[in-house]
């Protein structure tokens, strides 16, 4: 089986075959997505899902709904989030792993990854997937600090003392893999600090080339690039 990746822009928008049908697609397209805590990162994923047919998958929403599922790993789970601390890779990789499969869709937001560079290195090595590039949500701390003490959606997470560890670990373990991906020319940074509906301008400027033009089509194939088996 190939499992080469040539992920690229370019094969997004695939002419249909001379007899009509949509050829298959062997490329997966992933879009990391990086800000503070409550920078906006769901919030402007959710508008971008509608706009541009991608699937969204959240590390930290993959991670809660495994540390309330009763599994082995859910009690581990819920006290390093309580904690603001990042899960061991292989832990978060298996469940990215199996919700892309599960989507059928061959381009995906990943919010909230990697974290830190064992995230990084874990998901090249595993998965052997390069970002088109990461789109990173840029805020002042104090109206980030704000934005989460009014989030209200029953996060564990969400007080003053958990929300000052997150913002340590984002400035010790996130800068630095946001700082390597500027160094590759992957780096995407948007202004956070204004608007929902004014960042998302500003980030339809950075995914317009994902537009997905009419009369045109593309068949997921993500099981023959990421395997059968989750
Ligand atoms: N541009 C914005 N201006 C004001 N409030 C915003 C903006 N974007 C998001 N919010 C609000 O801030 C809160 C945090 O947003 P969101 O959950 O999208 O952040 P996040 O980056 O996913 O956070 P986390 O890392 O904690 O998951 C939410 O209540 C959301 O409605
Ligand atoms: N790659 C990741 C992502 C998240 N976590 C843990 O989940 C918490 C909440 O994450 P959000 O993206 O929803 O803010 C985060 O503080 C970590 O504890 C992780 O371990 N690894
Ligand atoms: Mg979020």
């Amino acid at each position: 089986m190939d499992t080469t990746l040539e992920s690229s822009a370019a094969v997004l928008d695939t002419p249909k075959d001379a007899d009509g049908s949509c050829p298959t697609d062997k490329k997966i397209t992933v879009v990391f997505v990086l800000g503070g805590p409550g920078s906006g990162k769901g919030t402007q994923c959710a508008n971008i899902v509608e706009h541009f047919g991608f699937t969204h998958l959240s590390t930290g929403d993959l991670l809660r709904a495994e540390s309330k599922s009763g599994s082995p790993n859910g009690i581990m789970i819920r006290d390093m989030m309580n904690e603001g601390k990042i899960v061991p890779s292989e832990v978060t990789i298996k469940l990215l792993r199996k919700a892309m499969l599960e989507s059928g869709n061959d381009k995906f937001l990943i919010d909230g990854f990697p974290r830190n560079e064992e995230n990084r290195a874990a998901f090249e090595n595993i998965m052997k997937i390069e970002p088109e590039f990461v789109l990173y949500f840029d805020c002042p701390v104090e109206e980030l600090e704000r934005r989460l003490l009014n989030r209200n959606q029953g996060r564990d997470d969400d007080n003053i003392g958990t929300i000052q560890k997150r913002f340590k670990v984002f400035i010790e373990s996130t800068l630095p893999i946001l700082e390597y991906y500027n160094s590759k020319g992957k780096l995407r940074k948007i202004d956070a600090g204004k608007p929902v509906d004014e960042v998302f301008e500003d980030v339809k400027a950075v995914l317009s080339p994902f537009a997905v033009e009419a009369n045109t089509c593309r068949k997921s194939n993500v099981s023959m690039v990421l395997g059968l088996e989750y």
